[in-house]
């Protein structure tokens, strides 16, 4: 279904509801510059690194889009858990996984609830961002604990520029790209509006020194749109 979320005025702020969930891969793909390709590399880097019934999970699930094309790529046989506070999202995936004949185990829970344990690859597309500031640093140190050694975390954020003037810069040109995939200035407006305070965006650099003071040996930059950026970090 196409994305019309925010061709009305908005009551409340953005969430994942059933609305939501109802377009949300028409939303993601039109939202998120270059999606699919940000899928393709996360998936290769992260098949290097796997074995046969590693356990990977995904943070932050939604519709199962990513669990679902690891398992199209990954040679091995994997053990697939995508966890989603969202009832609504994870009604989807499981619908999708079942179509698609994958097996993935879905957790409805808050993050912070559930243990990750024993990961091999913990990904996390576009959800860090949506986890307030302290509680997002005490996650990524569960995610750090919970991974094997030599374990790798991949995640991909909204990230803001610490110069404010490429800051504008960066925000004007996703909002052109907004407008290429359709989206009016309308409804950009509103979905902004809606996002204050809810996605809250760190620079680069916030994020890689998050990941090291989480324990993390090394993290890199393997794709950067602009403001949208895909990381893979290396436990030792
Ligand atoms: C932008 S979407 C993620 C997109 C998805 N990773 C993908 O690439 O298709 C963020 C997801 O995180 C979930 N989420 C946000 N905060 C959460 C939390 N505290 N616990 C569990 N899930 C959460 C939302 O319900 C939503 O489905
Ligand atoms: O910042 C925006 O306006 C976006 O649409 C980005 C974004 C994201 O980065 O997750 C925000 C919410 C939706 O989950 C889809 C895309």
């Amino acid at each position: 279904m196409i994305d019309k979320v925010f061709n009305k005025s908005i009551t409340k702020q953005f969430e994942f509801d059933e609305e939501v969930a109802s377009v949300f891969d028409d939303m993601l793909n039109r939202s998120v510059p270059f999606y699919k390709e940000m899928q393709r590399l996360s998936i290769n880097f992260a098949c290097n690194f796997l074995n046969e019934n590693d356990k990977v999970y995904d943070l932050g699930c939604s519709t199962a889009s990513m669990l679902i094309e690891l398992s199209h790529h990954c040679k091995n046989n994997l053990k697939l858990i995508g966890i989603d506070n969202s009832a609504a999202m994870l009604n989807r995936a499981a619908k999708k996984a079942k179509a698609f004949g994958v097996d993935i185990e879905f957790i409805n829970a808050d993050l912070h609830d559930v243990s990750y344990d024993e990961a091999k690859l913990i990904l996390s597309n576009y959800t860090l961002q949506f986890i307030r500031p302290l509680q997002r640093e005490k996650l990524v140190k569960k995610i750090y604990d919970s991974l094997q050694d030599k374990g790798i975390f991949i995640f991909s954020e909204k990230v803001i520029s610490s110069n404010s003037t490429l800051n504008k810069q960066s925000i004007d040109e996703y909002y052109e790209f907004k407008k290429t995939q359709g989206y009016s200035e309308f409804e950009i407006a509103q979905k902004r509006e809606a996002l204050e305070n809810v996605l809250i965006p760190y620079t680069e650099e916030e994020n890689k020194k998050m990941i090291l003071d989480a324990g993390f040996s090394h993290c890199e930059t393997i794709f950067k749109w602009v403001n949208f950026a895909t990381f893979i970090a290396i436990k030792k």
